[in-house]
């Protein structure tokens, strides 16, 4: 197994993208009181296989207690210090138009250990405005919140066309992690991180199951009886 920065055993990418989840419900299950929890409940819980989760805390170095499972508090300190959850992040977001003003009202990032401290946009219409508390600043003024050193995760959510432009800046002020909302692909040096959301991708994705699952029911669908005319087949598509 690879040893990462930290000395720690390197967690496969499909585990990561799965531990917020597990997270938010053994964050469910401490707040109804539970202190313990066995695999198989925890996996419904988050909607996957039993052997999948005992395999994916496996890589966190947890196996539970045989006859008793896991320590809730226990595993959800484990995993929230693994997903850099014990101390605050620092959040800016850069673009505060539609999606953007939607971000920066979002309450769930607090709640989930992201602090938003710093709105950019270079629209002299936004620049000024007070969003949940927070003045959006002009692009010019993120060195003063963005500083070399300080772990801060930069949102675009600018349109595709000025994403480069405003990531290429982003980085130059320090930030190492982006979430980009903009369909395009960005080119960044290889010590930052770029998470892509494409919610227009996501739909398309959901279509294509749709798609397939009608194809398969019709399948199923027994064949018309030849014998019968069509105009005397209730309800069949012909
Ligand atoms: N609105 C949505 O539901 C949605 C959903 C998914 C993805 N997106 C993507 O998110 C991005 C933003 O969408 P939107 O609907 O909020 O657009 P928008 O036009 O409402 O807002 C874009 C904002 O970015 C600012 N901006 C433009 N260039 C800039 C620059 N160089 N520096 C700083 N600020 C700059 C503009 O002044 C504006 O306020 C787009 O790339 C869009 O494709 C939007």
């Amino acid at each position: 197994m690879d040893e990462d920065e930290v000395g720690t055993v390197d967690v496969p990418e499909a585990t990561v993208a799965r531990l917020p989840q597990y997270l938010r419900a053994l964050a469910e299950l401490a707040e109804a009181g539970l202190r313990t929890v066995s695999s198989e409940a925890l996996a419904e819980a988050v909607g996957v296989g039993s052997a999948k989760l005992r395999k994916d805390l496996s890589h966190l170095g947890s196996y539970g207690t045989r006859g008793v499972g896991y320590d809730v508090n226990g595993l959800h300190r484990q995993i929230a210090d693994r997903l850099g959850q014990t101390t605050p992040w620092n959040v800016v977001i850069v673009g505060i138009g539609n999606l953007g003003h939607a971000l920066a009202g979002y309450g769930g990032f607090a709640t989930r250990g992201f602090r938003v401290v710093g709105l950019f946009d270079d629209g002299p219409h936004v620049v000024g405005e007070l969003v949940n508390g927070l003045r959006v600043r002009p692009l010019a003024d993120l060195g003063t919140v963005v500083r070399p050193g300080e772990p801060t995760i930069g949102v675009l959510a600018v349109p595709a066309e000025h994403a480069q432009g405003v990531c290429d800046r982003l980085v130059a002020a320090g930030v190492t992690s982006v979430l980009n909302f903009a369909p395009t692909v960005l080119r960044v040096p290889a010590d930052v991180d770029v998470r892509k959301v494409d919610l227009a991708s996501e739909l398309q994705i959901l279509a294509f199951h749709a798609q397939r699952r009608a194809v398969r029911a019709a399948l199923r669908t027994p064949l018309p009886n030849p014998s019968v005319p069509v105009s005397d087949r209730v309800g069949e598509v012909v």
